[in-house]
């Protein structure tokens, strides 16, 4: 293990210095594109500013046969896309592929400069990290980057999930984790089919009621409650990333067509602590951006919370409930949230800003 007073020190001569801090730049949805599909890869300059984060995908959903067209492709999209506003990524091949060690050092010297973080999938331990945490710094001083590239890991071993900790103190570079739900089902040999999302046959049923002798009726009608597969998962990744100091994400949500279930999976991730998600086609984008805001009526609420509690100590009275410097917290995690949205999202700034034009007590 680095020495506390290494860790933040480059590793490589002439490498950008560490990040103290992970920059909390909004990324509501990650939208994967395929650079080597030439319909997805001519959408993309009219995405920047639709969407917080563009992701050129090399690893999963490409063909093997497209490898180097996709990485070729992505380079291309690099230099001739004005980003602006919005963030590029990528999401490399795994570490053990044939392809992984060309994606960096292709990336970085092309279009290091504008790439903000590199997203490794199949993360086991810590190691994973290390190795690309020297190789970028071996990288960025060859290419004379000014800052730092920060990495990402995909949560999508049992064992990555059983280092979860570990992974995400391994490097100051740690931006974030996503769940990896598709290939984390396969490692762990979860019997599903489906990426990410629930499983009607993962639920609890009604206790069975009882006839006129006493006996249960177990073949009477009894609701079922179906449960959130991913819960674990995702709360041990919540935990690990606040605990680090980075930012935890859902992951993909395979069924294009049910917006609805969707929502409900990303809405979970959201109240659960999660700042974003991955979008897999354009109709998801709209998704993700309106669940990971926080709705007007949460804003009013915390904003009122905020205001009631004055220095930020003690316990008063709100509508019926306690609020103090615990729920005062909560609050503020809303509103500063909805302040950075704000800063890069007009529509919801005007719907932020229309509260303070409220009558009181509205
Ligand atoms: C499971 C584990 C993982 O690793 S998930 C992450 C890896 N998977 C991905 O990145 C998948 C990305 N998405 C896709 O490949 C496509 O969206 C899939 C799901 C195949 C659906 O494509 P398709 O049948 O063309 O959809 P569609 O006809 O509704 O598309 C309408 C127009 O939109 C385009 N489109 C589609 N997806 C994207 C995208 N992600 N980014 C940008 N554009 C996209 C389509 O090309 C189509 O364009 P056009 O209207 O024909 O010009
Ligand atoms: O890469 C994502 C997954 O679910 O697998
Ligand atoms: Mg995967």
């Amino acid at each position: 293990m680095r020495s506390a007073k290494d860790f933040f020190a480059p590793l490589a001569v002439g490498a950008p210095a560490p990040v103290r801090e992970v920059p909390a730049r909004p990324s509501r949805a990650i939208h994967f594109f395929d650079p080597s599909n030439p319909k997805m890869a001519a959408k993309v300059p009219a995405m920047v500013g639709t969407v917080d984060v563009l992701l050129g995908n090399l690893e999963d959903a490409v063909k093997a046969d497209k490898k180097i067209e996709a990485r070729e492709g992505l380079v291309r999209i690099g230099q001739e896309v004005d980003f602006g506003p919005t963030q590029l990524w990528t999401r490399i091949n795994s570490l053990d592929s044939p392809w992984a060690l060309d994606d960096l050092t292709t990336l970085v010297p092309a279009i290091g400069h504008k790439l903000d973080v590199v997203m490794v999938p199949k993360v086991q331990g810590a190691e994973d990290i290390h190795y690309v945490d020297r190789l970028l710094a071996q990288l960025e001083a060859k290419a004379g980057l000014e800052r730092p590239i920060l990495v990402h890991a995909i949560l999508e071993t049992a064992r990555g999930v059983a280092n979860v900790e570990e992974i995400c103190g391994a490097s100051p570079r740690m931006q974030g984790l996503s769940l990896g739900p598709a290939d984390l089902a396969a490692d762990r040999r979860m019997k599903t089919t489906r990426v990410g999302g629930g499983h009607p046959g993962y639920l609890v049923r009604q206790d069975p009621p009882k006839g006129e002798d006493g006996t249960a009726q177990i073949e009477a009608q009894r609701a079922t409650y179906q449960q959130d597969l991913w819960h674990y998962t995702v709360a041990r990744m919540v935990d690990a990333c606040a605990a680090h100091g980075i930012y935890p994400y859902y992951g993909p949500f395979g069924d294009i067509t049910d917006v609805v279930a969707c929502e409900d999976q990303f809405r979970n991730a959201f109240l659960l602590g999660c700042v974003g998600t991955w979008s897999l086609h354009p109709k998801q984008i709209a998704i993700a951006n309106r669940v990971f805001s926080p709705s007007v009526e949460d804003i009013r609420h915390a904003r009122r919370v905020v205001a009631a509690m004055g220095d930020g100590t003690g316990a008063v009275m709100l509508d019926g409930k306690m609020e103090d410097d615990a729920s005062l917290k909560q609050c503020l995690v809303m509103v500063d949230l909805a302040e950075q949205l704000a800063a890069i999202d007009p529509e919801l700034k005007k719907q932020y800003d229309a509260i303070d034009a409220e009558p009181q007590g509205a």
